[in-house]
């Protein structure tokens, strides 16, 4: 990382309501380049919604959003060139298989035939879906399909990756060749911003995070800043509110009462 490369994602001031809902609340957030960034925050915070709106797939009602320099919303073609996106829950062609699928995208994004032939087979070896190449992505499990949709993300070397629950329904052995292939990812200069609910899978693979509620950033920096000396789940529950109890009111789940 040097002082010369643009921040791989800035966002200003962005802004989202649904109805009477503000999904997302005047949220900065500056991503530098080459590092693996996580976007941590309890259910309904706003990560999707901002993930969403940083990559050109959700409008803001306020706020600019910028990867590497370009304005997402003014340079949608330029922004989106420079980014892989795994976002959440988008329907992928799935009567394609997974080579097919990733053959369209190669050819979507440009990539030259023989490099996308040739980088398919490494990502879907790499990602264990090597068995399953010809088989329908209709047919993929919720693992299978996030990790074609991550290869699908990669297949054009983008030099910024978003992910959005990468790791959601992937099993370990899986998630250990994920990991890996960030990390690769991560040296070779390109930028990961990812969301999670997994503090440990955060605290082990980011370098930098922030953590989000209500629609706003409660914390962002480095992981040791941010910590504070305790672990990420201590200093996740701290700040978003751990509210104990609730569960009296459950007294009927009681087997013994059955
Ligand atoms: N299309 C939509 N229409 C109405 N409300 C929405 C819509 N999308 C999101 N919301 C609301 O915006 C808020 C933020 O949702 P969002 O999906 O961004 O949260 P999240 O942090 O990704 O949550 P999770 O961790 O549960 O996936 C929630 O209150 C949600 O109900």
């Amino acid at each position: 990382m040097t002082d010369a490369m643009p921040t791989a994602m800035q966002l200003r001031g962005l802004t989202k309501s649904f109805g009477a809902k503000r999904a997302v609340d005047g949220l900065d957030l500056a991503v530098p380049s080459g590092c693996l960034y996580g976007l941590v925050g309890p259910n309904g915070a706003g990560k999707t919604t901002t993930l969403s709106m940083a990559t050109g797939l959700l409008r803001p009602d306020a706020g600019t959003a910028h990867v590497l320099d370009r304005d997402v919303w003014a340079d949608p073609v330029a922004a989106k060139a420079l980014m892989g996106v795994l976002p959440d829950g988008v329907r992928l062609f799935d009567r394609l298989s997974g080579r097919e699928l990733l053959t369209y995208v190669g050819r979507l994004r440009r990539v030259p035939p023989a490099d996308i032939a040739s980088r398919s087979g490494e990502l879907l070896e790499a990602l264990g879906l090597a068995g399953d190449a010809d088989t329908l992505v209709a047919d993929y499990s919720a693992g299978m399909t996030k990790k074609i949709g991550l290869a699908c993300a990669l297949v054009h070397a983008p030099r910024l990756l978003v992910l959005d629950e990468p790791f959601e329904a992937v099993d370990p052995v899986s998630g250990e060749g994920i990991r890996a292939i960030l990390r690769r990812y991560s040296r070779d200069g390109g930028t990961v911003v990812m969301s999670s609910h997994v503090m440990e899978l955060v605290e082990s693979l980011c370098d930098e995070l922030a953590v989000v509620a209500t629609g706003r950033v409660l914390a962002s920096g480095p992981l040791d800043a941010v910590r504070g000396g305790l672990t990420l789940q201590q200093r996740f529950l701290e700040l978003v509110g751990f509210h104990a109890g609730g569960e009296e009111g459950l007294a009927w789940l009681r087997s013994s009462s059955a």
